[in-house]
This record gives structure tokens, sequence and C-alpha cells, in this order.
């Protein structure tokens, strides 16, 4: 087991941020608020997931980077708040520590329903999250348990943050159908060629488990999926200005996110919900 270390530069006197680190050096940044893996740093010290400078940390807002938690509705898409309420509430630490046998590290989250939530979405449930990395992989698996006594339905995502220049491109998305969310859902299909980040996009590609890269000037990552069905590849314009984002931060990222949206999912009383999004560092060839 490890000991979680408060990491000073990163969080404010109302979110905590936690670090734990694996065996081969590679550590991890997660925070109670919104249940969101902040950072991942490879053993050499690189920053794999872009974690904005200018967050407020307050205990309200969600973070704008790392991996934000969509529950129990993706966007706008519904009737409550955007992107639901999962990602600014805050989380419970279950356990963290160090895998003995293989030397990950591993963080549990959980939350579940409160009469905050019952207020605006009247279903009792039980969400925990489970990162486990080093310094190639990190796995962060979601599960979603009906713990009410009827059925229903969601849609989520884990909205993770990739560090990434404009000169990078993601590839793996070719030949799906999309919804072009930037352009009032028109549906396309998505072209052959790689999708260059100089420009802004904000689309859902459907039935999209399987592999997808993110291909860097001096590094690939691959981004796998399972239990999420579609992934959403957004990455702002500059004139968005978006909330805790400095002016140049929509340069220095892009979301690929695994998710639940085009056919959400049902649960019946008790029953789980598990997706997984695995990003793993892999050398150049
Ligand atoms: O600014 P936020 O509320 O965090 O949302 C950030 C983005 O999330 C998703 O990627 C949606 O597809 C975008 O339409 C949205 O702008």
């Amino acid at each position: 087991m490890t000991t979680p270390v408060p990491l000073e530069s990163l969080g404010g006197e109302a979110v905590p941020v936690l670090v734990i680190a694996a065996r081969d050096g590679a550590r991890l940044a997660f925070s109670p608020q919104g249940g969101t893996i902040c950072q991942w740093w490879g053993a050499d010290g690189a920053e794999r997931l872009y974690l904005s400078p200018t967050n407020p940390w307050a205990a309200t807002d969600a973070i704008r980077g790392g991996v934000p938690v969509i529950f129990p509705q993706f966007a706008a898409r519904g009737p409550l708040p955007k992107h639901g309420f999962a990602r600014a509430a805050r989380w419970s630490v279950a356990g963290q520590g160090l895998d003995e046998a293989d030397g990950w590290g591993w963080v549990t989250l959980t939350f579940s329903d409160s009469p905050e939530t019952l207020a605006v979405w009247p279903h009792r449930f039980r969400l925990e999250l489970t990162a486990r990395f080093d310094t190639n992989h990190l796995s962060i698996r979601l599960d979603v348990t009906n713990a009410g006594e009827e059925a229903f339905a969601f849609t989520t995502a884990l909205h993770s943050y990739l560090s990434a220049d404009v000169t990078d491109r993601v590839s793996g998305l070719a030949g799906l159908e999309l919804i072009d969310s930037a352009d009032g859902d028109r549906r396309l299909r998505a072209g052959d060629a790689p999708i260059p980040l100089d420009a802004p996009i904000d689309r859902i590609f459907l039935n999209a488990e399987r592999p997808i890269t993110l291909e860097r000037a001096a590094s690939v990552l691959r981004i796998e999926q399972s239990g999420f069905c579609d992934a959403v590849v957004w990455k702002p314009a500059a004139a968005d200005r978006l909330p805790a984002l400095p002016p140049d931060g929509h340069s220095r990222f892009v979301c690929v996110e695994a998710a639940v949206i085009g056919a959400p999912a049902s649960l019946a009383p008790n029953q789980r919900w598990s997706g997984t999004q695995t990003l793993r560092a892999l050398p150049l060839s």
C-alpha cells in the first residue's frame, strides 16, 4: 500500500488533490472533486493529460482537465445541467495503493445518490471509478449500479483531456457514423483522413469500440475502450473562451472521450454497467 501525499501545487484549500506513485516511478494525481483523475505523469515526468493551470479549484466547480466523469447526462442532451452532476460533486476516496503483483498504482473513488441528486434526478445509484496505472498505461473503469427499485437510463462519459499540440492528429475513427455537435447534430460519416488538431472539432462517433490513436510528434497514445460504445473528439476554438481555461489552452489538448450517448444505457434494479477507457503510451515505430 502507498500513502497519498497532498500536492501543494495542485488544488486549492477547497479541493484536495492527492498523488500516488507506481513502482516504476509513474505518478497519478486525483481529486474527490468530481471523482477526477487530474494528471498522469510517466516515469520521465512527462504530463500525459492536460490540466488547466487556471482552474479556480472551487468546491462547486468541475475541474477543467484531467478526466472528469460525466453522469447521468452527456452535454445538454436532457433536462439536467450540462454534463449532469457527478463532475462537480464531492466523491469519496474508497482506497488507493500499489498492486504488489504488477507494481501498478491504483485508486478507487465512489459517489452515490444524495438528497441533492435525488432532488434533480429521482434515482438511487452508486458510481465506482477505479484507475490503475504505470508509466505506459492508464486504465480507468467506471461502474454504475442501480441501487433503487426502478429501472433508469443514463448517458455518460470519461471526458479525458489529453495533452496534444496543434500539429498532432487523431486516427482510427474512419468510416464511423457521427453526430456533429458543432453543426446542429448533423449526421455524417467519418472520412478516411486522420483528424487534424489545428481546428476546433466537437463530434460524437457512434459504435466506436475500436482503437483510436493520438499521433504526436514524439510519442503515440493508443486509446481503447470497452463498455462505452461511443467516442467523442472535442477541441474548442480560441474564440470559445471557456471558463477555467487560459487563452492558449485550446491549443494544448484534445479530449478523446469514451462515452455512451447515442443509445442510453438502461439498468434494472441491482444491475451494474461497466465501462473502461485505457490509454497506452507506445514507442515510436
Ligand atoms: O465546457 P464543458 O461544460 O466542460 O464542456 C466541454 C465539452 O464537452 C463535450 O466534449 C461536448 O461534446 C462539448 O460540446 C463541450 O463543449
